[in-house]
């Protein structure tokens, strides 16, 4: 279990992360997210041991992690940290760099993981390539097969799909966090992709400004989002008033993502469009209820400035959190 007891940091006066507390049971995998420069890296690096915190202290299982004054190599050796920058070496090969933590002792051991871990990142026709001559993503793929080779207990992932196309994005995800769960090695993964997140990771922590907002399962923050802040991460969402869907005269708003709201040629609320943005199998589409904007999808271009009638389902506007 990785515990992280009433961490604070700063680089210089400003302080970048406030009493951070969590616990991680292990083999659970967990997203960071947060608005841009919140602290997430920071927060990973610290885990990692390549900061020196001055304020809290950080546990694995009971094993207190000390950091960089203690550590003679950086970084915790159960742990592997996949940065924004890669750290390969660029004359040598895909291979070579992906064993060279590897022990040499047993050749044939050796290569037979080198081998796994290049059918993991689908880099296995790029072996004998000089990493120089690999494109972003690719050598993205490659720092990743480097981080799972000596099977850290902790893998901490900092934007790891970022350069990596769509193409390859999604069976990457699934090989990587397929054989996560298979070894049991608990992840953290700082994103802004809720792709990476939504069907991955266990529990998702929320950071705002360097505080932590909340830490609960990925699930039941996305369907029941109690925060404008949090639902926001996931993508557009609306503030709804209550009144303006209900016959119930209070002030209670609730968060709607746009796919939640339906066109309905019978119902009573009607909005004016504004704009649509074609988005692939639906538009989305921007209009305007009571002066305010609202987002919702539709499957067909609707053009400004008509007037469309819209219907929040009933379930929603009895359940949903209200703000
Ligand atoms: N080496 C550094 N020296 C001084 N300030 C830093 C340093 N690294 C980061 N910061 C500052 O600390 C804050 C948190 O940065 P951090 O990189 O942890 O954010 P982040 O949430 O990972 O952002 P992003 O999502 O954009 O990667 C930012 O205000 C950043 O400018």
């Amino acid at each position: 279990m990785l515990t992280v007891q009433n961490v604070s940091f700063a680089y210089n006066t400003q302080p970048v992360l406030k009493n951070i507390n969590f616990t991680i049971e292990k083999g659970q995998h967990i997203a960071l997210i947060g608005a841009s420069g919140c602290g997430k890296s920071t927060l990973l690096k610290i885990i990692y041991g390549t900061l020196n915190v001055k304020e809290g202290e950080l546990y694995w299982d009971s094993k207190k992690l000390l950091g960089p004054l203690f550590n003679l190599v950086p970084g915790e050796e159960n742990m592997k940290y996949l940065s924004q920058g890669f750290e390969l070496q660029p004359y040598r090969n895909v291979s070579e760099n992906i064993g060279q933590y590897l022990s040499n002792f047993e050749p044939e051991l050796k290569q037979g993981r080198v081998e796994e871990l290049l059918e993991i990142v689908e880099m296995t026709s790029f072996a004998n390539t000089k990493v120089e001559n690999l494109s972003g993503g690719q050598k993205q793929r490659v720092a990743l097969a480097k981080a799972l080779a000596k099977r850290p207990e902790l893998l901490l992932l900092d934007e790891p799909f970022g350069n990596i196309d769509n193409f390859r994005r999604s069976s990457l995800r699934r090989n990587l966090f397929r054989y996560l769960k298979r070894n049991k090695i608990t992840s953290i993964t700082a994103t802004h992709d809720k792709t990476d997140i939504l069907s991955y990771t266990d529990q998702t922590i929320v950071i705002q400004r360097g505080e932590i907002l909340t830490q609960k399962d990925t699930i039941s923050l996305y369907q029941n989002p109690t925060d404008y802040y949090i639902a926001s991460l996931f993508g557009e969402v609306n503030r709804i008033q209550l009144s303006s869907f209900t016959t119930l005269d209070n002030k209670d708003t609730i968060l709607v993502y746009p796919h939640e709201i339906k066109t309905d040629p019978n119902a009573t609320i009607k909005v004016r469009v504004k704009n649509t943005y074609f988005n692939g199998n639906y538009y989305l589409t921007e209009a305007i209820l009571d002066n305010t904007i609202l987002f919702f999808n539709h499957p067909y271009k609707l053009k400004a400035p008509e007037m469309i009638r819209i219907t929040i389902p009933d379930e929603i506007l009895k359940n949903r959190h209200r703000i």
